[in-house]
């Protein structure tokens, strides 16, 4: 049997490989795009939460990672140690936050002829925008709303997690990777459901002085569309909230967990 052809093969399939590549790279990126910023900045705000939650756990219990299967921390240490991840998280998501929060509201028909131009071209305008009309503080606009929605319900979060992991799992054992799954999906669930009504609050006076009108504050906020809505508004967007909560929050500690163990 000859060889050349296998090789002829080969290298020709190699070189079309090579020359679609930027074809292919090309078509991926116009696949992706946009989602290169909320990618980018969930990966910082996800380190930050995820470090600081098992650095607080030690710094409580003094356990490391691995050894906390074997002696699990209690459901109050857990607690704390999740709200304070939710609280730092917080503060590194606001400006993501809020850009993300702006750039989806602008809903204007994309490049009808004689319309207007949005208000912001990308992520990186929408923040220089922000930052030359209102200084570095204009970037936190919402940030304390945030803060108020994250802490506790991501303390919520690692204790229905832990909860969840241990009533599938033998004592001392590792949890399977459906546990992983499930109980990584309904902590997802659980802490999105806790947090609706203050994330309405909080996209609100994010929105606050464009589409909006400005709120006084936070309780101006809450009484003003209480007043004007009903109190159905602290509900919107529930149902979205957790059917996007469970898929992100299943596979966010299945893959946590199993670099972790990956790496020893
Ligand atoms: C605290 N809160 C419910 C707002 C978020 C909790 C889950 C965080 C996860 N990155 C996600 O996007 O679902």
């Amino acid at each position: 049997m000859p060889a050349e052809e296998f090789v002829a093969g080969w290298i020709s399939g190699a070189l079309g490989l090579v020359l679609g590549h930027p074809f292919d790279t090309v078509k991926l990126l116009g696949f992706f795009k946009g989602m290169s910023f909320p990618i980018a900045s969930i990966a910082v705000v996800n380190s930050v939460l995820f470090g600081v939650y098992s650095n607080a756990l030690l710094a409580l219990t003094a356990t490391s990672h691995q050894e906390r299967r074997a002696q699990p921390p209690s459901y109050t240490h857990v607690f704390i140690a999740g709200c304070t991840g939710g609280f730092l998280q917080a503060y590194c998501l606001a400006p993501f936050d809020l850009i993300k929060v702006r750039l989806q509201n602008q809903t204007e028909p994309r490049a009808k002829p004689g319309s207007p131009p949005p208000r912001y071209r990308g992520p990186v305008h929408c923040a220089a925008s922000i930052f030359q009309a209102e200084g570095p503080r204009g970037l936190f606009r919402g940030a304390w709303a945030l803060t108020l929605r994250d802490t506790p319900t991501l303390g919520i979060y690692f204790v229905t997690y832990e909860w969840l992991c241990r009533q599938f799992t033998p004592d001392g054992q590792t949890p399977s990777s459906g546990t992983v799954l499930v109980a990584g999906g309904f902590a997802g669930i659980t802490s999105w459901v806790a947090a609706t009504p203050l994330d309405v609050i909080k996209s609100r006076m994010q929105m606050a002085g464009l589409k909006q009108r400005a709120y006084r504050g936070l309780l101006d906020c809450m009484v003003s569309s209480a007043r004007q809505e009903g109190l159905g508004v602290f509900f919107r967007g529930l149902t979205i909230n957790s059917a996007r909560a469970f898929p992100v929050n299943a596979v966010t500690f299945l893959s946590y967990e199993h670099l972790l163990l990956s790496w020893g």
